[in-house]
């Protein structure tokens, strides 16, 4: 049931809320709830007098009362548990929040934070968003979605739990992800928060400590997978088509069996795309474009080492072969600088074991059969540093430390300036935190990690990295996709959003080393990508025919920024 509208008035042309829910419904709607700035007026025609206190406050000291109240909790996971129970009561004020404070902010309702409390989310819920899909709803699942309280649905942001992070199989605890993703499409992005929906499938778990967990609130079974999976997600997104056709799906932390599949079957029927190969790709590529400028190099004059061949790792290593591609190189020349590793070591093409990601990517035996190796057999990470002299390493293989000191200081004396992207999530599964990159290298890396992580003092000089995660992309592309009425996320689309993120970084960050905008910046960042995305759509002949101009100021007007709106009885 519709609990208020939107409506203007045709005299004033003011903007407010029919509003039909009354008293304590309207205080525990997060939609709805202004808690104490409900006006005089308000609380005598909603049914809300005796309901509240007797101050009436506007939402800046609401938000002042909340951030001191954030202030004095203990640690990360406890500020967490406050911003979402403030979500939970108020999104306005929850955004308000969020949006005054996102240095301070993001951390703890997007990545790390957000890792540490999906590890026991069972445990600290307090309240549900978003919808849960299962095997045992999925037969009704028209019924489950009208369920959804929600005005309207523009954006999904859609989990199975099967790879949170670098955390693995998280099952129905994973949903902090989506949840974390949408406060971004909102704080960075400026999506409304009535039109996105975070989404669960939860198709049961692999996870022996959650199935064994008697808290744990998820579907208690193992994992449904083949054809019973396909067939869910299948019924999904028709479902989702059929109520919601304008809907953009992005598909976030699933396993890498399943999400190149879902990209590669939905991506041309559904507008869609998948935050983990595409969004991070894309996110990467802009930060090595800066980091050609920072060299004065093309990237044909880079060596690169990717370890980590799945989601991640395939995305950025398809970016770079393309980068290296519209230098003029042929696919061979330009496939054959880029050295791909995964379990086995270097991908190699006479391994039967690739998938089918991964073989463009692999070498060819006879490149690599004069190498000297460490020990006969498996080509590891050090046999690459030694023959091949990768310039650029790049980790996304949730294995904290991966990168020895060894590795990075070979990298080192490689090159004048070692580029390194340490990509997993959360911190804790960094391959070499900044800190050990510089100090391996004399502190002359340019450094990205996943997480965040502070600048450090060497000779006199602030060192920073660069947070390279795909949070830079997602929800600019996401709005610009739906301002442009984009039919779907191209390849075209990404790379002039990773153009317009990596053009945004200033000569004076460039030399600091920085790769991509700070995190204050995320705002203008997103706006960027929306315009550049939604300029591409058209040029493409997928998106709005608006000049220039017309798009900028649609991207502006889609732009919700937190504030109260007036309420009148309905
Ligand atoms: N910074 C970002 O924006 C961003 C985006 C996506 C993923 N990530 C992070 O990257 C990590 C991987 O994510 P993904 O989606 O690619 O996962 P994935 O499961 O699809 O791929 C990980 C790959 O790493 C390989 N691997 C594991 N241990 C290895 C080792 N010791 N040596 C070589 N290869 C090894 C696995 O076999 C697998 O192919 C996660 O920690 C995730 O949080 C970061
Ligand atoms: O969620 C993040 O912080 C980035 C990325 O999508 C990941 O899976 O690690
Ligand atoms: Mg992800």
């Amino acid at each position: 049931m519709r609990t208020f509208s939107f409506k203007i008035d045709p005299l004033t042309g003011e903007e407010y809320y029919e509003v039909y829910a009354r008293g304590r419904q309207l205080l525990n709607d997060p939609h709805l709830n202004k808690a104490s700035a409900f006006t005089p007026e308000e609380r005598a025609t909603l049914g809300l007098d005796g309901l509240l206190r007797s101050a009436v406050t506007d939402l800046d000291a609401q938000v002042d009362r909340a951030y001191e109240a954030f202030q004095h909790k203990p640690d990360d996971l406890e500020k967490y548990i406050f911003l979402v129970a403030l979500q939970d009561r108020s999104e306005v004020i929850f955004y308000k929040l969020v949006t005054d404070h996102l240095k301070e902010m993001v951390p703890i309702v997007y990545t790390p934070t957000v890792g540490t409390a999906c590890l026991q989310m069972s445990n600290i819920q307090r309240r549900f968003r978003g919808i849960y899909i299962t095997p045992e709803n999925i037969g009704h699942i028209d019924q489950v979605l009208q369920n959804i309280t929600l005005p309207q649905v523009s954006l999904i942001v859609v989990t199975d739990g099967e790879r949170i992070l670098g955390l693995g199989d998280l099952g129905s605890d994973g949903m902090g992800i989506p949840v974390g993703k949408v406060s971004l499409y909102v704080a960075a992005g400026g999506l409304h928060p009535h039109v996105c929906l975070p989404v669960c499938l939860d198709v049961g778990t692999n996870n022996q400590r959650l199935l064994d967990d008697p808290f744990y609130l998820g579907y208690r079974q193992p994992r449904l997978r083949g054809e019973a999976y396909e067939r869910m997600v299948e019924t999904f997104v028709m479902a989702v088509k059929r109520h919601f056709p304008d809907a953009l799906l992005q598909w976030e932390d699933f396993g890498k069996g399943t999400a190149f599949k879902n990209l590669e079957r939905y991506r041309d029927r559904i507008l869609s795309f998948n935050d983990d190969i595409q969004g991070t790709g894309s996110t990467a590529i802009a930060a090595l474009m800066t980091a050609m400028r920072i060299k004065q190099h093309r990237f044909s004059d880079e060596r690169y080492m990717i370890v980590g061949m799945g989601q991640a790792g395939t995305g950025i290593a398809m970016n770079i072969l393309a980068a290296l591609e519209a230098e003029g190189l042929s696919r061979e020349d330009a496939a054959s600088r880029i050295f791909a590793i995964d379990m086995q070591g270097l991908l190699v093409d006479d391994d039967p074991a690739l998938d089918a990601p991964q073989r463009p990517f692999a070498q060819r035996r006879a490149a690599v059969s004069g190498w000297t190796l460490e020990a006969p057999g498996r080509i590891g990470m050090m046999d690459v540093v030694r023959n091949a002299r990768p310039t650029v390493l790049v980790g996304v293989t949730a294995q904290t430390g991966l990168f020895s000191e060894q590795v990075l200081r070979e990298v080192g004396q490689a090159t004048d300036r070692p580029i390194v992207f340490a990509l997993s999530n959360p911190t804790s599964k960094c391959e070499a935190t900044p800190e050990q990159v510089w100090k391996a290298t004399d502190g002359k890396g340019l450094v990205a990690t996943g997480s965040p992580f502070p600048p450090m003092e060497w000779n006199g000089r602030i060192l920073r990295s660069s947070q390279c995660n795909n949070m830079y992309i997602f929800p600019g592309v996401g709005l610009g996709a739906l301002v442009a009425k984009a039919s779907k996320v191209t390849d075209g689309m990404l790379l002039a959003a990773s153009r317009a993120i990596s053009g945004m970084v200033t000569p004076e960050q460039e030399a600091q080393g920085l790769m991509l905008p700070p995190m204050e910046d995320i705002r203008r960042a997103s706006t960027e990508v929306a315009f550049a995305v939604a300029r591409q759509a058209r040029e493409e002949g997928l998106g709005r025919l608006a000049d220039d101009a017309e798009l900028r100021l649609l991207i502006e007007k889609a732009q919700w920024t937190p504030h109260f709106v007036p309420y009148r009885a309905g």
